[in-house]
């Protein structure tokens, strides 16, 4: 169980209050869908959980221990276990994907990894298998800035997960991919949930986390205004945050 409890963000020399209080919970295998207005607060949210950010102010809890207490940025142990993975994921153009996956991802893997390219025969095998388990492996040799946006994506997720991720906040996934590519990127999310009981956050347009989340997060004004069970909102809930 994940708590977060009265989590604050101020920007801007402390003036801006961009994240007022939110308290939440939540478990393995749950699909979250962060959905709001443009200016919210999703991403910044995004960033908080998975401690990409500092906080403010607030508690951060992993099944009891304590991640961030009262504010701050949480350790490295913690930053090892999220992801975050940017609407356009910010892969090495010129290295294949394969490289890509067994760098690992600023934040994530230690920098001296990412710096030597350094890596063991057991974490080619193991991200040969992830690359295999999402479709990817023919395009294990194909340098990242010649794969589509939805290939690129799922290396991405990938990436994260050859890398030990148990946590991965998504923004805004399948911006720009045509329908069948967003449609495979958020089967290989929910996939995770369901079969690897990880933990997706991710903003996605309404219709898409009312389709493929198993519960929706709606913000408004850097609050957090619905938390419920996914289903269609109704006109008053989108009402609540902006999206009528
Ligand atoms: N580093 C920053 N400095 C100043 N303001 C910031 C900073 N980061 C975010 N903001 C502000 O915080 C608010 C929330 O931004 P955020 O990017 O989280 O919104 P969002 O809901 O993800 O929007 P969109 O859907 O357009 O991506 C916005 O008003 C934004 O301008």
């Amino acid at each position: 169980m994940i708590r977060v409890n009265h989590l604050q963000k101020t920007v801007d020399g402390n003036k801006k209050k961009v994240i007022r209080d939110i308290s939440v919970q939540f478990s393995a295998g749950e699909m979250i869908g962060v959905v709001g207005a443009s200016g919210s607060g999703k991403s910044i949210l995004l960033r908080c959980l998975a401690l990409r950010e500092r906080w403010t102010r607030g508690d951060y809890t992993w099944n009891g221990e304590n991640v961030i207490q009262g504010g701050g940025s949480g350790s490295q142990k913690y930053r090892f276990k999220c992801a975050y993975l940017e609407q356009n994921p910010s892969l090495y153009p010129d290295k294949t994907a394969l490289k890509n996956v067994l760098i690992g991802q600023a934040g994530q893997t230690p920098l001296l990894r990412r710096l030597t390219g350094m890596v063991r025969s057991d974490d080619y095998m193991g991200a040969m298998d992830e690359l295999e388990k999402y479709g990817l492996l023919d395009k294990a040799h194909v340098k990242a800035g010649n794969l589509s946006g939805g290939e690129r994506q799922r290396v991405a997720i990938c990436r994260a997960l050859v890398h030990g991720a148990s946590f991965l906040a998504v923004d805004e996934p399948v911006v720009g991919l045509d329908p069948k590519s967003a449609e495979r990127v958020l089967d290989t999310l929910k996939g995770l949930c369901k079969e690897q009981n990880k933990i997706v956050i991710a903003a996605l347009p309404l219709e898409l986390a009312e389709r493929f989340c198993t519960r929706i997060w709606g913000i408004h004004e850097g609050q957090l205004k619905i938390d419920i069970s996914a289903r269609r909102l109704t006109a008053e809930e989108r009402r609540l945050i902006d999206m009528a």
